[in-house]
């Protein structure tokens, strides 16, 4: 049933979009992920957190990172359209008007962020404003067109989230959550442009200068190992600066391990199946999750250890 049948008012503007239609407008899987980073990142800021003002947080959080999506996928018709990746996108495949796309994120945007404002801290809710402004905008709208480096710069905005639960939580910035930037922030390279190398004719299609279409599959195998050689002992940061304990490092040494040998892997042996990149990127979702998980494990292990006076 379409959004507009439901509203029982023929008079509305809308198309048959259905409800569906407008939730995949906000990029559940790829959004789901980056929220998550950012409710570890509010979990582990110091000092104790009222429960529904952190869920509050979280939620705005989803929800301009939803809206952040819509938007991208608003101005993004054309180019997803001739991607077989993106062609059956909402937009693109007609299910939803270019201006509902718009105004949906549009909306999303400005209710997120007055929420977050209001409820629980400007800080946050500026830094919230800043990341959607960022990939919606300078990305999106300029760099992703325009340069092989558009996902490095455009990076800073998926590294962001944590920065902002962190906020929700201190209303400052801490030196651990740019650390948490840091590791998203090098991490971004290897986890997209793995995928672009077996999405290199996609992108040729649309004309957009992803790395392996400008600069080549080897030499962009080569900066994706480069990248996870910086990543690996960026993610044991947290434990360098003694915010978690040995567990974490352990984990976080393994995990950087794991994803340097995949690079590895991908640099050496670039078959036409693409298989070794194709496995990069998957590990580069399980990496991000994984690490982000044990920090957050960790943080609530020692918490309970120090205060049973451990
Ligand atoms: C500028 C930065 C980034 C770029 C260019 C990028 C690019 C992409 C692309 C093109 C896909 C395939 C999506 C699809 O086919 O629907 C993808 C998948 C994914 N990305 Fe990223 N990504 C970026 C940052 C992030 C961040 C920050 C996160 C999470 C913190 C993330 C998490 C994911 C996840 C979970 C998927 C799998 C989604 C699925 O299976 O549909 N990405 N990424
Ligand atoms: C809180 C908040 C605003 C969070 C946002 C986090 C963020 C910017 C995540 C990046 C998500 C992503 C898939 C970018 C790629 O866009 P693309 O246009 O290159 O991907 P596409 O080709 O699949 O559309």
């Amino acid at each position: 049933m379409s959004v507009k049948e439901s509203l029982k008012d023929t008079s509305v503007r809308l198309s048959e979009a259905t409800a569906g239609d407008f939730f995949a407008l906000l990029k559940p899987r790829v959004m789901a992920l980056a929220v998550f980073t950012a409710f570890v990142g509010l979990m582990v800021a110091p000092g104790a957190m009222d429960p529904v003002i952190a869920v509050i947080a979280i939620g705005a959080i989803a929800v301009g990172a939803g809206a952040a999506g819509a938007l991208n996928m608003w101005y993004d018709a054309d180019i997803d359209a001739l991607m077989s990746r993106t062609s059956k996108r909402p937009v693109p495949s007609g299910r939803v008007a270019p201006g509902e796309a718009f105004g949906f994120g549009l909306v999303l945007s400005a209710l997120s962020v007055m929420t977050l404002g209001v409820l629980v801290g400007w800080l946050a809710a500026s830094l919230l404003a800043f990341t959607i402004f960022f990939y919606v905008v300078i990305y999106t709208m300029w760099l992703k067109r325009s340069t092989p480096q558009n996902i490095v710069i455009g990076g800073v905005a998926g590294a962001l989230p944590p920065m902002i639960g962190w906020a929700a939580a201190t209303g400052a910035i801490g030196i651990e959550s740019l650390i948490l930037f840091l590791i998203i922030f090098l991490w971004t390279p290897p986890h997209f442009w793995a995928l672009a190398l077996f999405k290199a004719g996609d992108y040729a299609a649309a004309g957009i200068p992803m790395m392996p279409n400008v600069a080549g599959q080897a030499s962009t195998r080569r900066q994706i190992f480069a990248y996870s050689l910086l990543l690996a002992p960026i993610g044991v940061l947290p434990w360098a600066f003694g915010f978690t304990s040995g567990f974490y490092g352990l984990v976080s040494a393994a995990l950087g391990a794991g994803f340097i040998w995949h690079a590895w892997k991908a640099l050496v042996i670039p078959d036409k199946e693409m298989k070794p990149a194709k496995a990069l990127f998957a590990y580069s979702i399980f990496y991000l999750f994984a690490i982000f998980a044990v920090l957050l494990a960790d943080t609530i292990a020692m918490r309970a250890f120090m205060s049973a006076g451990g």
